[in-house]
């Protein structure tokens, strides 16, 4: 100070910066306690004046050449947005220069200051617009500079200073080129730089340019796509490990999903890598190993384009529904308007329940250029922000925030709620201090709406916001405070806040809640306690699905619930209250009983409609009988054509076998075939591929011989069909209706039911087939039972394997497979594999202890010595050939069932929720429940606002009545 008297005040940095607004904290040392620094227009800092506190926003000296070279890149003329402007740096300059600027700070001291030296430098308002905004302002910025274009550019405005400088520069030939101003005659739409000068978290910005570039108009204005000009830190010290690690972080910020192949799935995209693209350049070193870089992304390939294009890539839905998206989009000429779109995006189903109106909504929140309609652009952005995890918040936020701030005020927030919950609502103390604490008690000078992550704050309002509405509507309606409410005054709350999410059934009987206490009243903890119950439906469900998964008979009291709860959680989720509640609704009103899966679908799907009576009542005996034979007979036709099926697959397997022992017994000393192989070989040279499949019609239908040797000859599709008939017909009538489960008593009996009467017809067969004088001739000679002569082996053999294959395959399918878990259906494997599962186990028992063969082979002396090996015997063979012969018979059998149903059958029972839904209308429910966190403050929400304008004039009636 002594020595250059230009310093006034001396300070000590007591503190690094880390404050959000970048400025730190200091002591004065020496000379005036006066923090305001008045820079004077110098070489530094492009003959700009600047005056600011500087113990209150950012300002950097060593920045200069930085903030010189960046500024030297423009061209007169053209438009930069300076994203993170402080007191006006790089703006400043560049609207000197002649560029037209948007400038932004959140800080509202580097705002302050900024407003003034734009006064100071004489950049007039047309030319430096400023604002005052957190996130989301590249997007914005992109908006606006559309939707107001800069005045065509006439000409450069610089300073006679300025414009010596900038000869001095060209001639010392610092500057590459002589800028040479833009010559447009239109006005100015479009974004030539965007300036981010934040380098601890500018990076994290990047994504808010995804999809900024939506609508084809925009895509014009872009002929070139804007240059980011991003700072950036690094702890890495190498210039390569640097660029790596940035690299890293840009990639994983503008990646939707984790994904770490980010850059090559853009390079993919783009066909060309992105190294000539995106510079990355050390400005400067920090502090020891805290390194300053900078990021540009140049040309058509800009960052932009890219986020543009790894939205398309990321939405990725499954072809067929983006083909209809398309289809949608082009028969439309190439956008859609509100009602197409609702039409679209809406599950069928759930209309009822939520109407069109409401999801008009979406529409509101898809149509980001507020024109009226969505372009396919507008669409892939849309679907994208429906596939992130807290998509239900995020449009809400997007809904509430009505002048697109990108920050919700207590303003804001009170019009939206009044507009849509309507005055005939209970009404809503917006002066109460719930909401005091989260919008703050100073005139709403609190909002919300965070750098990161906009909406964070507010998703914690609006989760709280129902319970806050509950108490309230309580509070009101229990107009003489004693604690109590009357059943409809409960009926009236339940059905504001949850209406959508409870079925017919469960609304009308909501009064009937007064009956779990004494008094005929409701009381606040039983509002409070049903309420928990509708809000954590998704869970309720799970719990119910897997306990009574679990449970022997398939139903669950509310005891069993309340167990599986808290085993199934870290801490309880449900009091006994809420579980008595459950009960109650989901029982016919007796809640201590046990009840199966369906017992809660009046609860759990809002859908649900009481099965017609007609259906309940009992059919007459004769009808029922009938329909049971004639559904049996069906099911016999299915039982042949699987039986042949199988049969098919495997018959030239047989076919070989059966010629190598054909040849073996009737050629003495000769052999035609050394193996199965050669025998193949030699059909296939001899009599083609239709040689395999020689003779195969008689063995499907009946007993005629095929060999000489008695494999095989059998009439398989018959026997299959009675086999695959009764197992079905006996497990049906033992089957438990509501929970589709069977003693397993019962699959005993069925299977093995099943395996008997297959003896029984095969016998039958058999001596029709192959006794020269038929079936009836021996009859006569032996009565009926001689029929069975010899059968009894059979029967001891075939009555136990299919008394444990059925259930075996049965409890593989649900057990193993999982099969009607949360609504599974088996994939054609899955079923396979279950069926081969269980007919290995049971071939290779049936080989050692079923056929009686272990005992008979064990007497002789040559298997005496091979010992236990001798019990397996022909057992692999026997694998290879019955186990696919029989899965593919029941495979076939199940698929028919599933194709072709017994067309009078009455449909089982099941129960389809959001947890089971098809994954092709994953979309629409996607959107459905992108509604969840507007309708759960009111069920109606964006009912009124519709009803109020015109069709879908959610969105913004004005612009929608323009377009149409
Ligand atoms: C490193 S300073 C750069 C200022 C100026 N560009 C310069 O070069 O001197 C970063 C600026 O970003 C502002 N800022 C921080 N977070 C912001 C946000 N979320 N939105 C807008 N501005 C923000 C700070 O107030 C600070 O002025």
């Amino acid at each position: 100070m002594y020595k250059n008297k230009t310093i006034k005040t001396v300070v000590n940095k007591l503190d690094n910066i880390d404050t959000q607004f970048r400025f730190f904290e200091m002591e004065v040392i020496a000379g005036e306690p006066n923090l305001v620094v008045e820079h004077v227009a110098s070489w530094h800092e492009s003959d700009c004046r600047f005056t600011f506190d500087f113990s209150r926003v950012y300002w950097n000296s060593r920045l200069h050449t930085e903030h010189d070279r960046i500024v030297q890149s423009l061209q007169p003329g053209e438009v930069l947005a300076d994203v993170f402007a402080g007191v006006g740096p790089f703006a400043i300059p560049a609207a000197k220069k002649g560029c037209s600027v948007l400038a932004n700070d959140l800080n509202p001291a580097s705002y302050e200051y900024l407003c003034q030296n734009i006064k100071d430098n004489d950049v007039c308002r047309q030319r430096l617009v400023h604002y005052q905004h957190p996130l989301d302002l590249c997007r914005r910025f992109q908006n606006k500079a559309f939707d107001k274009p800069f005045p065509a550019y006439t000409g450069p405005k610089l300073s006679k200073t300025a414009q010596r400088k900038l000869g001095k520069q060209a001639k010392r030939g610092n500057v590459a080129e002589e800028p040479s101003p833009r010559k447009e005659s239109s006005p100015r739409k479009a974004i030539d730089h965007f300036v981010m000068n934040l380098p601890d978290t500018a990076i994290q910005f990047l994504d808010a340019f995804r999809g900024a570039i939506s609508t084809r108009a925009m895509q014009e204005a872009y002929a070139k796509m804007p240059m980011i000009h991003c700072h950036c830190f690094t702890r890495e010290l190498e210039p390569d490990h640097a660029e790596k690690d940035i690299r890293q972080v840009c990639s994983s910020v503008l990646t939707l999903d984790v994904a770490a192949d980010w850059l090559q799935r853009v390079e993919e995209k783009l066909g060309s890598p992105l190294e000539d693209e995106v510079t990355i350049r050390k400005v400067r070193s920090v502090a020891p190993g805290k390194e300053m870089y900078f990021i540009r992304c140049d040309s058509d390939n800009s960052l932009a384009t890219t986020a543009l294009n790894t939205v398309r890539t990321a939405v990725s839905p499954p072809e067929s529904e983006l083909k209809r998206w398309r289809r949608i989009f082009d028969a439309n000429s190439k956008v859609v308007h509100g009602e197409r779109f609702v039409n679209a995006i809406a599950p069928a189903g759930d209309l009822s329940k939520i109407s069109k109106a409401q999801f008009a909504i979406l529409f509101k929140v898809a149509d980001t250029s507020k024109r009226g309609f969505v372009s396919w652009e507008d669409f892939t952005v849309f679907e994208t922000l429906l596939k992130r995890p807290d998509a239900d918040y995020w449009m809400a936020f997007q809904f509430f925030d009505v002048d697109n701030s990108g920050y919700i005020d207590f303003d804001e927030f009170k019009n939206v709620m009044s507009e849509n919950i309507g005055t005939d609502a209970i009404p809503f103390d917006f002066d109460c201090d719930w909401v005091k604490l989260y919008l703050g008690k100073k005139n709403g000078t609190h909002v919300l709406g965070c750098k990161f992550s906009p909406h964070n704050e507010f998703t914690q309002l609006m989760k709280g916001l129902q319970g806050e509405r509950l108490r309230q509507a309580f509070k009101y309606l229990d107009a003489d405070q004693d604690g109590f409410i009357r059943a409809e005054e409960f009926k009236r709350i339940i059905l504001e806040i949850a209406g959508h999410k409870l079925s017919d059934a469960v609304i009308d009987r909501l009064p009937t809640l007064c009956t779990l206490s004494p008094g005929q009243r409701i009381s606040y903890s039983e509002v409070v306690a049903f309420h928990n119950v509708i809000r954590e439906m998704d869970m309720v469900e799970r719990i119910i699905r897997e306990a009574t998964a679990k449970s022997k008979d398939g139903r669950i009291d509310q005891s069993d619930f309340i167990d599986y709860a808290s085993s199934s959680s870290r801490y309880s989720l449900f009091t006994p209250m809420e579980a008595s509640i459950i009960f109650h609704f989901a029982g016919r009103g007796n809640g201590a009983q046990r009840l199966a899966l369906i017992d809660f679908a009046q609860l759990l799907d809002p859908r649900w409609v009481a099965p017609h009576d007609a259906v309940k009542e009992k059919k007459a005996p004769a009808a029922s009988a009938l329909s049971a034979a004639a559904h049996s007979a069906y099911s016999f036709v299915q039982g042949g054509f699987a039986g042949a099926f199988g049969a098919t697959i495997v018959y030239p397997i047989d076919l070989a076998r059966g010629f190598i022992l054909d040849t073996r017994s009737t050629v003495v000393g000769q052999v035609l075939y050394k193996n199965s192989i050669d025998c193949a070989r030699k059909i296939l040279l001899n009599e083609g591929f239709l040689g395999f499949y020689r003779g195969l019609g008689p063995q499907l239908i009946s007993y005629n011989s095929l060999t000489t040797n008695g494999i095989s000859k059998k009439g398989v599709a018959p026997e299959k069909a009675i086999k695959l008939t009764v197992n079905d017909l006996i497990r049906t009538r033992a089957m438990d209706p509501e929970t589709g489960r069977i003693e397993i008593g019962w699959e005993l009996i069925a299977g093995g039911s099943a395996g008997g009467c297959q003896v029984v017809q095969g016998e039958a067969a058999k001596a029709e087939g192959a006794v020269p004088r038929g079936a009836i001739h021996i009859i006569r000679q032996l009565g009926l039972l001689g029929l069975y002569r010899g059968a009894s082996a059979c029967l001891l053999r075939d009555i136990p394997f299919s008394a444990i294959y059925f259930p075996a395959y049965g409890h593989l399918k649900s057990d193993i497979f999982k099969e009607g878990y949360n609504g599974k259906q088996l994939s054609f494997l899955e079923t396979l594999g279950a069926a081969g599962i269980a007919q290995c186990i049971l071939t290779l028992t049936d080989v050692t202890l079923c056929s009686g063969m272990p005992a008979a082979y064990l007497t002789t002396p040559a298997d005496r010595e091979e010992g236990f090996r001798a019990l397996f015997k022909g057992g692999p063979a026997r694998v290879l050939r019955s186990s696919p012969q029989f899965a593919f018979t029941l495979l076939a059998y199940e698929q028919l069932k599933k194709l072709l149903p017994y067309p009078w059958d009455e449909k089982p029972r099941r129960m389809e929720t959001a947890l089971t839904s098809r994954p092709d209308e994953i979309s629409k429910i996607r959107a459905r429940n992108a509604l969840k966190i507007l309708l759960d403050v009111h069920g109606d929400f964006g009912r009124r606002a519709a009803a109020s304008g015109d069709k879908l004039s959610l969105m913004t009636p004005k612009l929608y009545s323009r377009k149409e």
